[in-house]
């Protein structure tokens, strides 16, 4: 029986491969041609005739470069399409599908089985045979949710049924069956296993051959303004949210560019692990930012608290924490933000030469002048452009000052020939096309030469212009970009006027408590550094006053590891990309930053959305960790018994405690080296990262390298790192170290301790001194094994 399902397959895969070489060959010659017709387009240049002698000339000139750049642009385009496509069939004669599923549509009528391959992108011969289809297609969905039997898959017409015959997996490997086997279920434990089976690395895999049945939801979920899901550690959300970057990306293709879709991940580390996912499924990558990048780009003036400091400083006034990141603290903002529509406005003096030009309170006047009903948007701008025209009054007033007299005596030659228009760049030095430049080249007339005056003073006049024009340029940059706001001094202002804003009692804060912290974070401001939770605070008042809509552009929006965002920074976040449909995933029991507030993130953030348009899903299987590793972490948490070990077998994790430091670092060499003589790549994690640099230090002759930073990049072998580094990362072998109780004492490291404990894929050591960490007391005995 074997031999012919073989042959069978032998055959069509024949068939398939000898179509891509053909394909292959047509699109090598596309891009030849597409070479050669760029290099016409290019030739075409020569036919460009530069006429600037009268106006109609530039413009004709303009029109014909125009024209020019056009050609080339579609003919570069044309060779991009075709170059693509090569690459996706270069991949694809290697390992052109992965599965066959035989089916027949529910439809009524007597409808003939259908037959078809899924790989990682389509193929279709010259007749238009699809010989392979792309997993994202809407009938390969089939091959994901279900197995032999009646499905049900969702097209983009509505719901379709189908009852499956035959589901087949194959690995073929550079154009050659290596197994292929028939199976009964969704996605064959056999495949899984085998897709489990392989050692950790720097880089994450697709998982488009596994895709389990919950993870194919929130891929190819298309409705949801918001996709809420709760996973546990290692149950494949990541993986599943870098598979549905492709999948939208093919859903919209033509509409949706990897440019508009922006994932927030929990540090660089992380970027750096994800990065090659995309281009393996053939699509490029996506923005990724971390929120610390987010807040520091548009701040440039301030130090944003990193990670490192934000891990460190946790904790220090809970309540605090609590309420700065809480939807209260939303509200007020928006209150307090429309209160400044009646007054309350902070600005400062346009200076101009030292001296006050145009003073804040004559500012204020401008700015409340103007109806009630005006939006803060809508004062600032009428305020700028009243602004744009007493300083173009201005122009006249300064000429006459004796400073404009004197620069002109100053004036150097270069100077000079600047202002009247010789050695002026022109159309065409500097690619500029634009209005601006074709009427100065009209005004300036042809070559170097320079302009003539009637007399001295005409000459006199229009040289003071252009000095107090170019003077008071700055000053004109000033105004656009709204600098005469005190956003600093109305931040502040804000802080102090909280107690007015909401209810500080329920939070547990008194006011005095609450000026108390108001005058650190001034006294911090004053410094140039200002906390996550500030910034966000501070980023969103600006927004307000200035009347930022956010990014509209971006579609769709990631946010991975939401239990480490505060209500606040996602209501900010959802104000800032306001058009995206949001995707945030998380595991409530891995906030190693907001602790048990954790909890009420979802339902906080879900009232921001259109309930019948909030979707959740929860995954509770998991991939990564063997299950002696799995039942000793879900155990390390108090309700963490809906998670559900993959039933792969290993050693239990081990727990060794020694009488001092000495004898510790000891056992860590030794298990160090016990790893990598079993091949298996270790990430030793530290609670803090003093602790890790200390580790670095005392094991100085060893080859290990200390992750300190999130810019670093993961390198193979052994590393250390500090516990919030390794979010989102997974390795071989984790060692623990410090894991006793002078260092994992208090409960509100329960969660950090499971974190750590869950990046572990086949082996888990516990390593420290004295006694066992109150956290590990309750285990039963069975989970571990101790030395
Ligand atoms: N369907 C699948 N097929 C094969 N491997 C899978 C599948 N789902 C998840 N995995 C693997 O399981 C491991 C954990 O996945 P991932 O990192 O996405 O989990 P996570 O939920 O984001 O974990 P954490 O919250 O701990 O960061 C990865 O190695 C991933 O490749």
């Amino acid at each position: 029986m074997d031999q012919p399902i073989r042959v069978i397959e032998e055959k069509y895969l024949k068939k398939t491969l000898k179509a891509i070489k053909t394909a292959i060959a047509h699109t090598k010659a596309a891009i030849k041609q597409s070479n050669k017709n760029i290099n016409d387009a290019a030739k075409g240049w020569d036919d460009v005739r530069i006429k600037t002698d009268t106006y109609s000339g530039i413009i004709e000139t303009a029109m014909s470069v125009r024209q020019q750049q056009q050609l080339l642009a579609e003919r570069e385009n044309s060779k991009s399409r075709s170059q693509q496509r090569y690459e996706t069939l270069v991949k694809q004669i290697k390992k052109p599908y992965f599965a066959r599923i035989d089916f027949k549509e529910k439809n009524g009528e007597d409808t003939p089985s259908e037959t078809i391959y899924i790989g990682l992108a389509s193929f279709s011969d010259d007749d238009n045979n699809f010989l392979v289809y792309d997993w994202r297609t809407p009938v390969a969905s089939i091959y994901y949710d279900g197995g032999i039997g009646d499905v049900e898959y969702l097209t983009p017409a509505g719901p379709q049924e189908a009852e499956v015959t035959l589901k087949r997996q194959f690995e073929i490997e550079d154009g050659v069956i290596v197994t292929l086997f028939d199976t009964e279920e969704a996605i064959g434990d056999a495949m899984l296993v085998n897709a489990l089976a392989g050692e950790s690395s720097t880089k994450m895999k697709s998982i488009v051959t596994t895709i389990q049945k919950e993870q194919n939801k929130i891929i190819r979920d298309t409705e949801a303004d918001l996709l809420f899901v709760q996973g546990a550690a290692g149950s494949g959300k990541t993986a599943a949210i870098m598979q549905r970057v492709a999948y939208l990306l093919y859903r919209y293709r033509g509409k949706l560019t990897s440019g508009q879709v922006v994932l927030f991940s929990p540090n660089q580390l992380f970027n750096d692990y994800v990065d090659q996912v995309l281009p393996e499924l053939g699509e490029q990558n996506l923005v990724q930012m971390t929120f610390y990048q987010y807040a520091s780009r548009r701040l440039p003036r301030f130090q944003v608290e990193n990670l490192n400091q934000r891990f460190e400083d946790q904790g220090k006034n809970p309540k605090i924490d609590q309420l700065m990141g809480s939807l209260a603290m939303y509200q007020a903002i928006n209150t307090y933000a429309n209160s400044l529509n009646q007054g309350g406005i902070r600005l400062r003096n346009l200076m101009f030469h030292g001296e006050s030009l145009i003073r804040k309170e004559k500012i204020a006047e401008i700015y409340y002048h103007y109806n009630q009903n005006y939006r803060l948007s809508q004062r600032l701008e009428a305020t700028q452009e009243s602004l744009m025209r007493s300083l173009r009054s201005q122009v006249g007033v300064q000429i006459r000052q004796d400073w404009v007299e004197e620069a002109i005596e100053n004036l150097s030659k270069q100077e000079y020939d600047d202002l009247v228009g010789a050695g002026r760049s022109r159309l065409g030095d500097d690619q500029e096309g634009d209005a601006a430049a074709k009427t100065r080249i009209n005004q300036l007339g042809q070559g170097l030469q320079e302009r003539e005056f009637s007399s001295d003073k005409a000459e006199r006049h229009f040289l003071g212009k252009q000095i107090v024009t170019r003077e008071l340029r700055p000053l004109a940059r000033k105004i656009r970009r709204a600098a005469f706001l005190n956003i600093n001094a109305q931040f502040v202002d804000f802080l102090n006027q909280v107690p007015d804003y909401l209810d500080l009692t329920q939070f547990n804060l008194s006011v005095a408590e609450w000026h108390e912290y108001v005058q650190k974070v001034i006294a911090s401001l004053k410094n140039g550094e200002i906390s996550l939770a500030s910034a966000t605070v501070y980023l969103y008042l600006y927004d307000l006053v200035t009347g930022k809509h956010g990014q509209r552009d971006i579609r769709f929006l990631f946010i991975d590891e939401i239990q480490d965002y505060t209500p606040l920074q996602l209501a900010f976040l959802k104000f800032s990309f306001p058009l995206a449909k949001f995707t945030v995933l998380g595991d409530l029991n891995q906030a190693i930053f907001t602790h048990e507030n954790a909890q009420d993130l979802q339902d906080d953030f879900s009232q921001l959305f259109d309930g019948d348009k909030v979707h959740r899903v929860e995954l509770n299987q998991t991939y990564r960790s063997t299950q002696q590793i799995t039942d000793f972490t879900k155990a390390i948490l108090k309700d963490g018994q809906r998670i559900e070990a993959f039933d792969r077998k290993g050693e239990k994790p081990v727990i060794k405690l020694y009488a001092d430091n000495q004898e510790a670092l000891v056992a860590l060499r030794h298990q160090l080296s016990q790893n990598q003589a079993d091949r298996e790549s270790t990430a030793v994690i530290t609670e803090s990262l003093a602790d890790a640099r200390q580790l670095t230090e005392q094991l100085q002759d060893t080859d290990i390298t200390l992750i300190h930073s999130e810019n670093q990049r993961l390198v193979t072998g052994a590393i250390i790192l500090p516990s919030y580094l390794a979010k989102g990362l997974e390795f071989d072998a984790v060692i623990i170290w410090q894991a006793d109780a002078q260092h994992y004492h208090s409960e509100n490291q329960r969660q950090l301790l499971y974190t750590v404990a869950s990046r572990a894929m086949h082996r888990l050591t516990l390593i420290g001194t004295g006694t066992m960490s109150p956290l590990l007391t309750d285990l039963p005995q069975d989970l571990y094994q101790e030395e």
